[in-house]
């Protein structure tokens, strides 16, 4: 039992706003859900706004009401005696009264997050598997793929879950006896306060370049963003005083002003020798990576069947990680050894063709440039792309990708990734406006212009089916249709006669 005087308390000086306490049940921040003695948290987003539906969340018995003060500064709803609390920022205070609901959960958890613009999602996977294998413990996991608590995976709809939706899974996680919890921080997360709350112990940042300016207007409001993350590490005080860090992909242009946000210890990796975590690759092929290791805690070589010079940072990040975790070499050392598969992300389509199909999730301009250099460095073949660029997001990456993939493919195929309300055509003209290269189809069906990718390809071919990668649906304005890239091409392969 928690009473909202006791809720909303870190909100309010006056206890008076609240002329009758009562036993809170739950809190909502969309009136569609509320149900009675639930708090309504009212929040103006980007497209619809929750003052709109005061009167909506009373009628269905919400207990109490928090607005914007500057929209609305009533202190109780006269009619039905509902204590009205005005705040300056609705979502920090869903943030702050959804990890008291929830009795501070991160408190006793250890919580990993991971952000940058590109390889969140692999790194958390691969934290993850390192955190629970090598040191034989429950953990959680939040991010774009799914959200997992102990080996129970369930699906979501944003990579980072709204504030009180992640109080809730940590505090699943710590019912369930989880010691690890590692969450993918996206930019959006960052902006709109829904890590505030959550005792950060590890912070990573793995690279920044251009995407979500449709959201973040420029780079630097980007990149300040970001760092945000950064200057939370330590901020919120707990019960175990284990040691909080943040790791920073040394080789980033934006490095030097992550760190900078950073009031506690910071651990680098990179490539270069000016990282405390340093990794050289030996050898790195299609079938996988060998890289050694140069740390605090020695010098080692990994094996690994994650190809790719972009995957070596992704693995050099999870292997601090784990290191400062108290993970030993030789546990890592075998855990990488294992083969290592990431969803949708440069996963093999092998139906016995003699050409490369691979379905990955790069959809920014850095990532596929990352993607097709990694392909051309390790395959001898042509090489083909069908991509797209998606609806109601970053309009300024679809030019830049254009003239990613005419310097790097011989064969380009441009089709739909989820339009939204976006006309499909005007989309791809968008990315063909950065193509200098005359072998360009305009397909929009991405099934039509994935089987006229795979009917192109011959004998050590490579054909790249990018953008999204485990996704499986395909989002119109209209509707929505099943679409799964990896589906989609077995399928095509399997008419072709594989
Ligand atoms: C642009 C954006 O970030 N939108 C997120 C945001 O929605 P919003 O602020 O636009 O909400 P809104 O629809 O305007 O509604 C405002 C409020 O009114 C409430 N409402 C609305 C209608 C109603 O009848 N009653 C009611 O109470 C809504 O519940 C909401 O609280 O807050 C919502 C609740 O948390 C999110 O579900 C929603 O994510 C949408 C689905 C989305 O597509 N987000 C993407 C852009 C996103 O967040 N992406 C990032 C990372 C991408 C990456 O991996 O690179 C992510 O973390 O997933
Ligand atoms: N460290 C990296 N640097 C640059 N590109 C990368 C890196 N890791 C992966 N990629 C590329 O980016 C794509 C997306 O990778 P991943 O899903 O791990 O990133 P993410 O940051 O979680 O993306 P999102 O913002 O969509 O959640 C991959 O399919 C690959 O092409
Ligand atoms: N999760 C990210 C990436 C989506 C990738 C691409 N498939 C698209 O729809 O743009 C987003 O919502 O912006
Ligand atoms: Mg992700």
């Amino acid at each position: 039992m928690i009473l909202l005087s006791e809720i909303i308390s870190p909100l309010i000086t006056d206890k008076r706003t609240i002329t009758r306490d009562s036993n809170v049940l739950g809190i909502s921040y969309d009136s569609r859900d509320i149900k009675k003695g639930e708090i309504f948290v009212c929040i103006k987003g980007v497209t619809d706004d929750g003052h709109n539906y005061i009167q909506d969340a009373i009628e269905k018995g919400a207990s109490c009401i928090i607005v914007d003060k500057n929209r609305f500064n009533l202190c109780s709803d006269s009619k039905n005696n509902i204590p009205i609390i005005p705040v300056s920022d609705t979502r920090k205070a869903l943030a702050i009264i959804s990890s008291v609901f929830y009795r501070y959960p991160s408190d006793k958890i250890r919580v990993v997050a991971v952000t940058g613009t590109n390889g969140k999602t692999t790194t958390t996977i691969l934290i993850d598997s390192l955190l629970s294998l090598g040191l034989d413990t429950k953990t959680a996991l939040s991010g774009t793929v799914y959200n997992k608590v102990g080996k129970k995976t369930e699906s979501h709809q944003t990579t980072t879950p709204e504030s009180l939706d992640l109080q809730e899974l940590l505090y699943r996680s710590k019912e369930d006896g989880v010691s690890h919890a590692t969450i993918e921080v996206s930019s959006h997360a960052i902006d709109q306060m829904r890590v505030v709350g959550t005792k950060l112990d590890i912070a990573i940042f793995t690279n920044l370049t251009q995407d979500h300016l449709d959201y973040h207007k420029n780079m630097e409001s980007y990149r300040n963003t970001k760092g945000k993350l950064f200057s939370y590490l330590g901020l919120l005080p707990e019960h175990n005083k284990y040691p909080k860090v943040a790791v920073i992909n040394k080789d980033d242009p934006y490095s030097s002003f992550i760190e900078k946000q950073v009031a506690v210890q910071t651990v680098t990796y990179g490539l270069g020798d000016q990282a405390d975590v340093q990794g050289k690759i030996e050898k790195c092929d299609l079938f996988g990576t060998i890289m050694s290791v140069e740390s605090f805690w020695g010098s080692f070589t990994i094996k690994t069947t994650l190809p790719g010079k972009y995957n070596c940072y992704n693995l050099l990040a999870a292997i601090t990680v784990a290191l400062i975790e108290g993970v030993s070499v030789n546990k890592i050392q075998t855990l990488l050894r294992h083969p290592i598969s990431i969803p949708g992300r440069f996963e093999k389509i092998e139906m016995g063709q003699n050409f490369i199909v691979l379905v990955d999730y790069a959809h920014t301009p850095d990532s596929l440039k990352n993607v097709l250099k990694s392909i051309r460095e390790l395959v001898e073949g042509r090489l083909s792309v069908v991509f797209g660029c998606g609806g109601e997001r970053d309009k300024e990456k679809r030019e830049e990708m254009g003239t990613v993939v005419s310097n790097y493919c011989d064969k380009i195929f441009i089709t739909n990734d989820n339009p939204r309300s976006e006309k499909p055509e005007n989309i791809a003209k968008d990315i063909v406006k950065g193509i200098d290269n005359r072998n360009v189809v305009i397909e929009l069906n991405r099934q039509y212009a994935i089987e006229r990718a795979l009917s192109w390809a011959g004998e050590n071919d490579v054909v790249l089916i990018s953008g999204k990668g485990h996704e499986t649906k395909q989002i119109f304005d209209d509707n929505v249709i099943e679409f799964d890239d990896r589906k989609v091409a077995r399928r095509i392969l399997e008419k072709m006669g594989y």
